[in-house]
């Protein structure tokens, strides 16, 4: 009975290889008689002196009893056990990706995945006496490169800068580590339990001595040694290394140079991690220098001269890591970090004006250390470790999707853009379709699949399944029980002296078919069993499946609505904009209408009021009074003189007493008509006596000329004219008025 069978592709984006982990306490494994994984050997004849590396594992059920359902894995490489880092260095294609990197420019990748504690951080970084993959592959290049390394100055820093494409800030090693070491605190530094330092496997023997500037010298492990192999460079180039980190955590990427560069800050023991999950991620995108490959931008990139200051380098970095202890690993990664080497050479550049520019191009190397896939209840976290095993384990679900289809053909999509792990891993694995991609080839990438074949069976099961490049399922068939009881039973006979008897014979005959009916029963029920098994499984990795389609289905969702959203307000915004320019219209409209009608309107107003200024002429009509006024003034005097004339010893008296007289002293004591509401009165009485003076005119000449107003002037008059000529309250008044001009008037005027 066979079922799911995968077959290999024939040219997948990744390699996958296999690396099993020694047992940490032997003596306990041997223990174990129940191997669960079990290498295959190779078939294929090996030559002499060469190493040769299996391809396939097959898992089977642990339990005894129930071992009939078998799976066998393959991957491009499975190491054993007994496997050293150089043979994992050697045998995985690190070499041919580093040469491709220095001599091509060609990106390239290298990552570890796995169950926690599998032993994922130990080959990439090392332990206390072994160096990683990351160590040998820096020394290997420094090596390679030898005297044709470019140490960084202020004019190399620029136009490295001017030429990165993406838009990193770039230090040199000297500047990167004084400032980072500026805090001073040393001895905390070095004493501090690094992220880095685990139990079993810290990466460097010598972590308490101090990374200070002033000592330098090599305290990092030297082997494995590379020393024999040499990757041949240009030699009339100059090369230039740039080492960068960064981590995914939580779903954002982190840069973990910066933060460290940056100084004064505490570093990772101290600093509380809820805190720096609040920290913005950066970016990973096309830039303008880079329209046909993805990077991260604006990270810090270190220029490291020299295999020691790459590695200062990397520990100042692994002190940033996000690193938690858990029930599955003392020290146990809560990020997946990248460490990437990046290679640059000067190539001459055509720019405008036909001038010839030098700029530094190159490729880089990313090692990968994933965080490990664990049971929430093997974890035993909380809280934010909790929190972030969760980020951990549907990345890497998206992930162990990705290479699953990898391996299922060229035909299928990849979903790589589901999360930001698989977009940084499987983003620069397709040829770009960008018009300016030219140049541009697709990385070379690696994936050392990490298992540990005294851990969790279901886990391990899930991991395998996800990342082999084929996989093959059967059923096995299990040995006859009945001829198992038999063989039994004929031995319990030769130990009664080999007699039997017919009775014997046939009892045992009955027997035996009754067993054998049993034993076929039982038979039918377990295969029935296992199929169930088998079925139970593969319901549950679906389920497994389902449950991370639905998860990207709700954040496809989730984007979406934001997109709808953002739709809807811009668009809605754009209808409030169009009704807000109507109204202004409207508005402008009415307000020119209104205006216009108010022109109209002020206009016919001011006529009528021009009409009345004229047909009043209050101006012309004072002076026409003044005029008359003038005229009885000189009556008044002609008046005087006669008087004075007639009885001189009467004058004063009698000159008093005239109403006449007082009204025009009165008169002279206020010169200002315009502002004297009496000398207006006065006016108006004068104007009054003109009048009658004019009607009287008028009743010899007619009163044709009077104009209306004048005429109800004149009506309004009599009753002054009345006045006036009542004596004697109003002359008693007129006496003091009289007394007081005499004091201070004109003898010559009123
Ligand atoms: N090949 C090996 N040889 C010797 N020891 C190993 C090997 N692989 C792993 N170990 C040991 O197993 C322990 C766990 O390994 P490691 O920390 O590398 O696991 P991991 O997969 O990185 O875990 P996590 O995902 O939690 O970070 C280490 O202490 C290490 O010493």
């Amino acid at each position: 009975m066979d079922k799911s069978t995968k077959t290999p592709s024939k040219d997948p984006l990744f390699q996958v290889y296999l690396r099993l982990r020694p047992p940490i306490q032997p003596q306990l494994a041997k223990q174990k008689s129940d191997p669960w994984l079990i290498v295959e050997p190779t078939t294929t004849p090996v030559e002499e002196n060469t190493k040769s590396f299996p391809s396939h594992v097959t898992l089977q059920t642990p339990r005894d009893s129930n071992r009939r359902w078998i799976e066998q894995f393959s991957f491009t490489k499975v190491f054993e056990e007994v496997a050293s880092q150089l043979d994992v260095f050697e045998e995985t294609g690190s070499i041919d990706i580093l040469k491709s990197v220095l001599q091509t420019g060609k990106d390239g990748l290298i990552a570890t995945l796995g169950v926690t504690g599998s032993g994922k951080s130990h080959t990439i970084l090392g332990s206390e006496s072994q160096r990683g993959l990351t160590q040998m592959t820096l020394d290997l290049l420094f090596t390679s490169i030898g005297d044709n390394i470019r140490r960084a100055d202020s004019t190399l820093l620029s136009a490295l800068k001017a030429s990165d494409v993406s838009e990193a800030k770039i230090l040199s090693a000297a500047t990167f580590l004084d400032t980072s070491n500026s805090d001073g605190d040393w001895a905390e530094i070095s004493n501090a339990r690094l992220p880095f330092s685990r139990a079993q496997t810290p990466m460097m023997d010598s972590y308490a001595a101090p990374d200070h500037p002033a000592s330098r010298q090599s305290t990092f492990p030297r082997q494995p040694d590379v020393s024999s192999y040499s990757i041949e460079v240009d030699p009339t180039n100059e090369y230039v290394v740039l080492v960068s980190m960064y981590q995914v955590y939580m779903n954002d990427i982190k840069d973990l140079l910066s933060s460290s560069a940056s100084s004064n800050a505490p570093t990772m023991s101290t600093r509380p991690r809820a805190a720096q999950q609040q920290k913005k991620g950066l970016p990973f995108k096309n830039t303008k220098m880079s329209p046909d490959r993805k990077v991260v931008a604006g990270l810090q990139k270190i220029v490291c001269g020299s295999y020691d200051e790459a590695m200062r380098v990397l520990r100042r970095g692994l002190k940033e890591r996000n690193t938690a202890s858990t029930g599955s690993n003392n020290v146990s990664s809560r990020s997946h970090a990248f460490f990437c080497i990046e290679v640059k050479k000067k190539i001459a550049m055509r720019g405008h004006a036909d001038s010839v520019t030098p700029a530094w191009t190159g490729g880089t190397l990313s090692i990968i250390d994933l965080a490990g896939t664990e049971r929430m209840d093997n974890a035993k976290t909380t809280g934010l470790t909790l929190a972030e095993a969760g980020k951990i384990n549907v990345s890497l679900m998206h992930l162990g999707r990705c290479l699953e289809m990898q391996s299922e053909g060229s035909k299928a999509v990849i979903p790589f853009r589901r999360c930001k792990l698989t977009e940084l891993l499987f983003s620069n694995s397709f040829p770009s379709s960008s018009s300016h991609a030219a140049t541009y080839r697709p990385q070379k990438a690696v994936m050392i699949v990490t298992a540990d074949p005294s851990g969790d069976f279901n886990a391990t099961r899930h991991i395998l399944k996800c990342s082999a490049l084929a996989r093959d399922f059967k059923v096995s068939r299990i040995a006859s029980t009945t001829s198992t009881i038999l063989r039994t039973t004929s031995v319990c006979k030769g130990a009664n002296g080999g007699r039997t008897s017919p009775q014997d014979m046939i009892n045992s005959y009955l027997t035996a078919q009754e067993l054998e009916q049993a034993t076929n029963e039982a038979t039918r029920f377990a295969e029935k069993c296992v199929a169930l098994e088998v079925r139970l499984a593969e319901e549950e990795m679906k389920r497994v499946e389902a449950e991370a389609a639905a998860e990207a289905a709700e954040e496809q969702l989730m984007d979406m609505e934001q997109q709808v959203r953002e739709e809807c307000w811009i668009e809605m915004e754009q209808h409030l904009e169009e009704e807000k320019e109507r109204w202004r219209d409207a508005w402008e409209q009415e307000k020119t209408q209104n205006e216009a009608f108010m022109d109209g309107k002020l206009g016919i107003l001011e006529k009528t009021t021009q009409f009345h200024i004229h047909e009043d002429a209050a101006e012309a009509r004072v002076e026409e009074l003044e005029r008359e006024n003038e005229s009885l003034r000189a009556k008044l005097r002609a008046l005087e003189q006669e008087l004075q004339t007639r009885s001189p010893t009467k004058r004063s008296r009698g000159g008093s007493k005239s109403p006449v007289k007082g009204i025009i002293l009165q008169e002279t004591a206020n010169i200002n008509i315009a502002t004297n509401p009496f000398l207006a009165s006065l006016k108006a009485r004068d104007s009054d006596l003109t009048i009658r003076a004019k009607s009287s005119e008028g009743d010899m000449h007619g009163t044709s000329e009077i104009s209306p107003r004048k005429q109800s002037l004149r009506r309004s008059n009599v009753s002054h004219a009345t006045v006036e000529e009542q004596p004697p309250t109003t002359v008693k008044k007129q006496r003091k008025l009289t007394t007081r001009k005499w004091d201070l008037g004109d003898p010559n005027g009123f």
